[in-house]
This record gives structure tokens, sequence and C-alpha cells, in this order.
């Protein structure tokens, strides 16, 4: 496909920005991106408890599944990646360079997510551990008192990022006091406008709510609102797969998303259905296959 390449990508590094591109998409511009983040964002809970298979118990489950399965990249922070990467080099890697937990109550204080690594030394972790980092990512909070802060790094890690080729992803979550629905379709446009002006080339925010609307057709708002960066959406917590899959249908077809972010409804299955289950979202999302046809590759494993 024709990829257009961003200016602040210098010209000697478009082909490794169009490989990166390529390589992540299947070379159909969507994105079928397992998210590998949350035991930082979430700590153990979602990776130990009831309704949650001990499969998901080791950090390696992730990498077992993201090694085996149709993914166009896999999302985690530089530890995890350096520690499990020599026994899973295959795997298209994206670096999440900010993270917080969810132990600091939002009443409390407004959300901070500061980056733990600068793309030097990102850059630097790539050429010595020849892993394929694809991309970065970084999460921001509009509306949160600090956002001024995630807002200036965003932009220089986005700068930086395309000035080596790289693929940059933010997770656009508008979250704090001020914030009074996070889920409100127009606000979430919003956030992806914000993430469209950073630089972003994919933006993750979480699938918008309302009441007695076709959020389908409303969520079109933030696919058009992001112009040029390409709206995913963030998986949430565990679904029933067929739902799962007509949703992410739904989002592609109706509302125009280029893209998806799994983590739970992905890595909280034992591993052989882990992987069939990602091979499903893949299916719809890059070989254009009907709800039916994912979820018989999902049941057939
Ligand atoms: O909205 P929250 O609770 O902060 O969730 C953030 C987490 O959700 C994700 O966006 C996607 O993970 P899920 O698919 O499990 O929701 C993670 O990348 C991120 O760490």
């Amino acid at each position: 496909m024709d990829v257009k390449v961003p200016l602040d990508v210098p010209y000697e590094r478009r082909q490794s920005y169009i490989r990166n591109f390529n390589i992540m998409t299947h070379e159909t511009g969507r994105l079928a991106l397992f998210a590998g983040d949350q035991k930082i964002e979430h700590l153990n809970d979602d990776f130990f408890g009831p309704n949650i298979p001990i499969d998901d118990s080791s950090p390696e489950h992730l990498f077992k599944i993201a090694q085996n399965a149709k993914i166009g990249a896999f999302a985690s922070q530089i530890g995890l990646i350096a520690r499990y990467g020599i026994d899973y080099p295959k795997i298209p890697y994206v670096i999440k360079i900010n993270s917080k937990t969810n132990l600091v109550k939002k009443d409390l204080k407004d959300p901070l997510s500061t980056a733990m690594l600068d793309i030097e030394q990102i850059d630097r972790f790539k050429k010595q551990s020849g892993l394929n980092i694809v991309g970065v990512g970084y999460t921001i909070y509009p509306g949160s008192e600090f956002e001024y802060i995630m807002l200036k790094e965003a932009a220089h890690i986005i700068f930086e990022a395309h000035q080596l080729g790289l693929i940059a992803i933010i997770w656009s979550y508008p979250r704090g006091k001020s914030v009074v629905d996070e889920y409100d379709p127009h606000l979430v446009a919003g956030a992806c406008g914000v993430a469209a002006c950073l630089g972003a080339d994919f933006v993750k925010v979480n699938f918008p709510k309302k009441e007695g609307v076709n959020i389908f057709e409303a969520f079109k708002e933030a696919v058009l609102a992001a112009g040029r960066t390409r709206v995913m959406c963030a998986g949430g917590s565990s679904k029933e797969p067929k739902a799962f899959l007509e949703e992410l249908y739904n989002q592609v077809h109706i509302s125009g998303v280029q893209g998806a972010a799994t983590g739970r409804n992905i890595h909280q299955k034992p591993l052989k259905e882990a992987i069939s289950f990602a091979n499903a979202i893949y299916a719809i999302l890059i070989e254009n296959k009907s709800v039916e046809e994912a979820y018989k590759i999902y049941q057939e494993g």
C-alpha cells in the first residue's frame, strides 16, 4: 500500500519507517496490536484470580502468545522484552515507554505517567539486542492536571521516534477530576484529535459508551477527528468471544477504525485458545473475514 510518511521522518529513514509500518500492518494499514503492558497498569489483577487460567500467571504466557499468534506487533515494557526477547526473537515489538499503576486513586490525584526511558536508549537497546523493535508507545491522559507534562513528553518521543523511522502509538485516555465521563464519544473523539496533533501514527482509545445512540455511528466522529492518525480501540475487560468479535467487526466496518489493541481478551485464556483468539481478531482486521469466519478460526484453534 502507499504509505504516507510524515515529514518528521528524515529522508534517510523513510525506508525504515515504511518497513516498520508494513511489518506491523501486514501491508494493510490496519494494526492488530497485542497489548501486554497491564502488569504495571493493573498490577496482577489482570493475570491472576478467578476465571483467569493459571497459564496467565507468568509473563512468559504473553510472549508464547505473541510468538505463535498472527499479530501485527506486541506492546510491553522494556524490562519484559529484554528478559524474554532472547527466547522470542521473531516478535515485532512496540516498547511502551511510560506506564503507571492504578493504585493511586483518581479522586485523590490526577493521573501522571512519565517516560521511563528516552528514544536514544531505545535505539541503543534495539542495536544491542538485535530485536525487531518496530515502534514505541506512550500513554497520555488529556484532562489530567498534569497533561502538560505528558503532552510535551509525547511530542518529543513521537518526533524522536520518527527521526529513527520508528512507528509511534499514543494511548489517549481522558482522565482526571476534571473529566466527567471518559467514555463520552465526543470527548473520545477529542482525545483522538490530540494524538493526531502530537503526530501519532496510531491512537488507542477506550471504546465510547452512550445510551440511546448507535455507538458505532457515534464513534465515526473519532475516526474523522484523527485524520491520518489511525484509530484503534482497547479491548477492555474480557468479554464473551463472539460478542467481542462482533463489536470489533462493527468498529472496523461501521466506525472505520484501523486496528485493535487487545490485552485481556487475548491473554486471559489458556495458551492454545489465546493464540486462536488472536488469530480470529487478525482475521477480521487484516484478512477481512466475517464474524462467523473469525469465530470458526477461534473455535477450531
Ligand atoms: O483503561 P485502563 O484501565 O487504564 O487500561 C489501560 C490498559 O488497557 C489497554 O489499553 C488495553 O488492554 P485491555 O485490552 O486489556 O483493556 C492496555 O494497553 C492498557 O495498559
